[in-house]
């Protein structure tokens, strides 16, 4: 393991939400807040694209590096939209009474 066993999602949610709220011109999420929901969603897209990228070309440490990139993003977006990660992870507790192709079938009936 790689040392961040007690680091959580929900830790760096409470630290892009506080860096969010906060002037600091040198805030990366700040400047992302500022700039809105279309530069930051748009953003999100270009993290995912990487980390395709990365996942196909099966390197493991660019993989890590992208993928966390992408979470950071998300839960950048995720604050500007005003959903919080708990939301997020209720859902997919929910999911987790059934199968994906069961949740597929449900979402996409007949
Ligand atoms: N985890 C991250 C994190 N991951 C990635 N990034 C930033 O996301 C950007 C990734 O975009 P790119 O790879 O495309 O690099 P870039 O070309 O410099 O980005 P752009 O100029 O195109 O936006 C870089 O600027 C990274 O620094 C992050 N920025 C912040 N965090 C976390 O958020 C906290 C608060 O950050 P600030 O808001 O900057 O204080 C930090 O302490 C970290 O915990």
């Amino acid at each position: 393991m790689s040392g961040a066993e007690r680091f959580t999602l929900a830790d760096l949610e409470n630290i892009v939400a506080e860096r969010a709220a906060s002037d600091d011109p040198k805030s990366y999420t700040a400047s992302l807040k500022r700039k809105g929901q279309p530069v930051a969603a748009k953003k999100l897209g270009e993290e995912a694209v990487e980390t395709v990228i990365a996942a196909i070309e099966g390197d493991p440490a660019r993989l890590t590096s992208e993928a966390a990139d992408l979470l950071y993003h998300l839960l950048v977006v995720l604050e500007i939209g005003r959903v919080p990660l708990a939301d997020v992870m209720a859902e997919l507790r929910r999911r987790t009474a059934q199968t994906g192709l069961e949740e597929k079938a449900a979402r996409n009936p007949g």
